[in-house]
């Protein structure tokens, strides 16, 4: 991904790699017609190329923010710029240029894939000369050529998930938006569901994800944005955020614990750069090591250990994970009732 992000970077006259912003959103709040606050103050930058998880507990605000940036809500306050188009300006522009995946389908399920694409198509103004080899490519791409003509109606959750995005993506936008694409899937077909999704990041599209499953930002997202209560609280990518709400735990089980080996063993680790100022206990059977990123100095700490004559019967390593840094830094709120949601309501800040 980085390369690619590197190839797709322009270089200004001064021959210096110029980053392009593909989603811009500089301080926005949407409140809705009834008072509530769902966004205050959202400010992002995510790069061509980049793929980026918007992460937040329930009623957060990520729906809100998403159709914000889509154009289907306009700021109350703040402005958005997507592909450099600005969505109040500019939102046919806007829309031309990016692809959404609301939370609920838009195929039509008595259709085939061939027939939902062909409607996309018309749709998204693809010319009529381009529209076979377009559904060709796009059946090929989400695995569905083999159903091609049997309605979608008698598809598992995957397969019509498959669909629905290969239909946001007929005009080939450079900037694909996902309402949490994958709820409600099985782990298998959320597995190929992902593939999928890199897939088309490989190919160069921008793509914005909102999810409530960690697993799946750590897995894709190049940098993650954790909403709470209409605010992001953290950016960063993922190991960024996972090394700030703790450090990793390295326990050693040594064959003859007694001091002196001990003491060779902490002499071991404190020769290593990455661990001199490591916590280190001294435990019945061995040691404990807690220090940012001691995952990555196992081999070497492996080696110096026996080269000092310690022999490590058993080991185990304790990272934090997303969901530490998900119950850490944004808290856990199932409060939020999101049952007065409705797509239908018209915000104060909607224009149309
Ligand atoms: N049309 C609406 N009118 C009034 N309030 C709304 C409307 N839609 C959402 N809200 C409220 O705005 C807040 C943010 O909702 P939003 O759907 O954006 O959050 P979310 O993070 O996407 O939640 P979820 O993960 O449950 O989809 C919540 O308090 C919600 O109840």
């Amino acid at each position: 991904m980085v390369l690619q992000q590197a190839q797709r970077q322009s270089e200004n006259e001064a021959g210096t790699a110029v980053r392009h912003s593909a989603i811009r959103a500089d301080d926005v709040h949407v409140t809705y017609d009834d008072g509530t606050e769902a966004v205050r103050g959202v400010s992002l930058d995510v790069e061509e190329g980049e793929f980026f998880g918007f992460l937040g507990p329930n009623g957060a605000g990520k729906t809100t923010t998403i159709k914000t940036l889509v154009t289907l809500l306009h700021p109350t306050q703040g402005s958005v710029r997507i592909n450099g188009y600005d969505t109040k300006t500019d939102a046919r522009a806007v829309r031309e240029s990016i692809g959404y995946m609301a939370q609920e389908t838009s195929i039509d399920f008595e259709l085939t894939p061939c027939e939902n694409l062909r409607i996309a198509c018309r749709m998204y103004g693809v010319p009529k000369d381009q529209r076979d080899e377009r559904i060709e490519e796009l059946l090929d791409l989400v695995d569905l050529r083999d159903v091609a003509d049997k309605r979608a109606e008698t598809f598992s959750g995957g397969m019509q998930k498959r669909l629905d995005t290969a239909t946001v993506l007929v005009h080939r936008p450079p900037v694909v938006f996902l309402d949490e694409p994958t709820t409600g899937l099985d782990p298998e077909a959320r597995l190929r569901v992902w593939n999928y999704f890199e897939k088309i990041n490989d190919q160069g599209t921008t793509v914005f994800l909102t999810t409530q499953y960690l697993e799946e930002a750590n897995e894709l997202c190049d940098r993650l944005g954790l909403l709470q209560d209409g605010r992001i609280t953290h950016t960063g990518t993922p190991d960024a955020l996972k090394s700030a709400v703790g450090t990793d735990t390295v326990t050693l089980t040594l064959k003859n614990p007694s001091d002196g080996t001990r003491r060779r063993a902490v002499n071991a680790v404190r020769r290593l750069k990455d661990l001199d100022t490591a916590t280190i206990e001294r435990t019945a059977d061995g040691l404990t090591i807690e220090a940012d990123n001691a995952r990555s100095t196992t081999s070497e700490l492996f080696t110096e250990l026996a080269a000092a004559d310690v022999e490590v019967t058993d080991f185990d390593i304790q990272s934090p994970t997303l969901d530490d840094v998900f119950l850490t830094l944004a808290g856990e709120d199932d409060s939020s009732d999101t049952s007065t949601k409705d797509d239908t309501v018209s915000a104060r800040a909607v224009a149309r």
